[in-house]
Parts: C-alpha cells; sequence; structure tokens
C-alpha cells in the first residue's frame, strides 16, 4: 500500500509515538526506528544527560542531523520527538514520507506522564499547565501532518496502529 515509503508519527509527548511506532511496523512489516533512541545510541547519551550537556538547542541540532539521515532509508516506521515539528528544516525531511499526527488531549498525556522522569522538558514544572502550553504552541504544526488520527479514551496501541493504516488509503494521491 504504501510502496515502500516511511511513515513519520508525529505529535506531543506521551501521545504513544514510540508504542504505537513499534506496533505499526509490525503490521507492515516494515523496519522500526524512533529518533530519540537513535540519538541516544549515536552519542551515548540520554535524552535527559543531552538536554543538560548541549541545551535544547543543541539537542534539537542533533535530532535535525538525524532526521537527514535517517530519511535517506525506505520501509520505516519513524517515531519522532515530540519537539520535531518545531524546526522549519525538519518538514522538508518529513515530507519525505507520510506524516500522521497521533492527537491525544492533555489529559490523557498528564495520566501517563505524571511519573515519568525521562523528559527534560517535564521536569520540576506544574505537569499539566506545561503540557497545555506546549501543545497550544505546537498544536498548529503538528496540523501540518497528512494524517490526524485522534485518540480520545484510552485503545490499545495495537487498536491504534489498525487505525492508522486503515486511514491511510484516504491520504495516498
Ligand atoms: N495506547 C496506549 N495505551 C496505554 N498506554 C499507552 C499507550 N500508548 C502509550 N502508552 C504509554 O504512555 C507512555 C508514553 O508512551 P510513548 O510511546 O513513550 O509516547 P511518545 O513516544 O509519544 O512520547 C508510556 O508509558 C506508554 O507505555
Ligand atoms: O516534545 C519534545 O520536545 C520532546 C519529546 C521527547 O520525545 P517523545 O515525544 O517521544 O516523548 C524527546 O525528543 C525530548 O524529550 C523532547
Ligand atoms: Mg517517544
Amino acid at each position: 500500500m504504501l510502496k515502500g515509503v516511511n511513515l513519520y508519527l508525529i505529535g506531543m509527548m506521551g501521545a504513544g509515538k514510540t508504542t504505537v511506532g513499534r506496533e505499526l511496523a509490525k503490521q507492515l512489516s516494515y523496519g522500526f526506528l524512533d529518533a530519540d533512541n537513535v540519538i541516544e545510541q549515536a552519542t551515548k547519551q540520554s535524552i535527559n544527560q543531552l538536554f543538560a550537556l548541549e541545551g535544547e538547542a543543541g539537542f534539537r541540532q542533533i535530532e535535525t542531523d538525524i532526521l537527514a539521515q535517517i530519511c535517506a532509508f525506505t520501509k520505516l516506521v519513524i517515531s519522532t520527538g515530540g519537539g520535531v515539528i518545531l524546526q522549519q528544516k525538519n518538514w522538508s525531511y518529513l515530507r519525505h514520507g507520510l506524516i500522521v499526527w497521533l492527537d491525544v488531549p492533555v489529559e490523557l498525556l498528564y495520566t501517563r506522564l505524571a511519573e515519568d522522569t525521562t523528559r527534560p522538558l517535564l521536569q520540576d514544572v506544574d505537569l499539566k499547565q506545561k503540557l497545555r502550553s506546549l501543545f497550544e504552541q505546537r498544536q498548529p504544526l503538528y496540523n501540518q501532518a497528512d494524517l490526524r488520527i485522534s485518540i480520545s479514551e484510552e485503545e490499545t496501541p495495537t487498536k491504534i496502529a489498525t487505525r492508522v493504516l486503515e486511514a491511510i488509503p484516504t491520504v495516498l494521491k
């Protein structure tokens, strides 16, 4: 159906990009890459360490460099980090493939991320407030995806992956 074209998952932290991406790759018989994971392997640093060492700006540069390399490959599901949409340049890489936005309400993100310590932007802040403000800033950018999958209440990753696959034919030219 996709003829080898890559599928890029975008959306807020906690939307399930990493979890659903793995499942989608299985269902599509595609390879799977999580961009944050590739960054961690390439730099031998955790995302937390990278933010501490390089700042967010340094992390964004690495993220762009990694995306530039990943997009040269085909037959991949790529789960991006939630902030990938912030850099205009990244869109030129994402547009090599089909871009799917997992749109999950802040309330649900909050319940998923309340105990999380792996996302530097969410530490030592009012979590709900921070998620709200990030969503407000980023929503217009996520909205540039080819496909939006709205997840209003908890569904299994398998179910969500199936919904994505069912929706893809509606946006293929
Ligand atoms: N469909 C789902 N149902 C229940 N929990 C989920 C679902 N998708 C993700 N999660 C959980 O939410 C958290 C964030 O998921 P993750 O895939 O890391 O999101 P992202 O990569 O978009 O930040 C994880 O603890 C994960 O297990
Ligand atoms: O939204 C963001 O700015 C970020 C999202 C994270 O990935 P997930 O979206 O997979 O949590 C990770 O790239 C980093 O902590 C920054
Ligand atoms: Mg992730």
